[in-house]
């Protein structure tokens, strides 16, 4: 199982929380990385972390005022991101040029979306993964793979239809053990997080938790 931990804009110590993760991956064997700001992206690239960007641009160098270019989170220790997340929605033919720009970058890539009908939509732009996140779960605390687990089941049946090489994460509510097990036996090869341990008191011990069972 893949642990993606999307720190979003929540004012922890993204330092701390990549150290953490990385301890609790080499100590695990998980694969466990780390999607900061990113202004933040150097800072936890340096922890040894498998950092994330939470987004990169459909853009090349050029006048594009305000954008992540990919190739400028690849410089900064990015080896992978997250698109499409439901914070930061795209139009299709965005998470298209986003797609070929991480991939001029060498940037893995896990594009979001809502339901398994978009599920299998982005699917077929090739990412390497997709993650399925129903919006009104996100920071709740109540795990998709409880609340909701025919939408995992289903994003599953989605992808596979589409590209079987394309791995299916799921995200929303996830915080232990307990979450991750359920998120596997539905047949997700990954999970999406960010308040169960952004949040956490101790983010180290909310991430040992996550790993425990695995
Ligand atoms: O990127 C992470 C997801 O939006 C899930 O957030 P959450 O773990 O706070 O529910």
């Amino acid at each position: 199982m893949k642990v993606v931990v999307n720190l979003k804009a929540y004012p922890c110590d993204p330092v701390e929380v990549a150290t953490a993760a990385r301890e609790v991956s080499d100590a695990s064997g998980v694969d466990i990385a780390v999607a900061p700001q990113a202004a933040h992206l150097e800072r936890v690239a340096e922890t040894g972390v498998e950092t994330w960007a939470q987004h990169v641009g459909p853009v090349e160098h050029g006048s594009h005022t305000g954008s992540t270019l990919a190739e400028a989170a690849a410089e900064a220790g990015a080896t992978g991101t997250l698109l499409n997340h439901s914070e930061r929605r795209l139009k299709l033919a965005d998470i298209d040029g986003a797609l070929d720009a991480a991939e001029r970058a060498d940037l893995e890539t896990c594009v979001c979306a809502n339901n398994p009908d978009q599920i299998g939509a982005v699917a077929a732009l090739g990412p390497d993964a997709v993650a399925v996140e129903p919006p009104e779960l996100i920071g709740t605390g109540t795990p998709v793979s409880k609340a909701d687990p025919d939408v995992v089941t289903d994003a599953v049946e989605a992808a596979e239809a589409v590209d079987d090489s394309v791995a299916v994460y799921c995200g929303a509510g996830i915080s232990t053990g307990e979450d991750l097990t359920s998120a596997r036996e539905l047949g997700a090869e990954g999970v999406l997080l960010a308040s169960g341990v952004a949040k956490a008191d101790d983010p180290k011990a909310a991430l040992e938790d996550l790993v425990a069972p695995l």
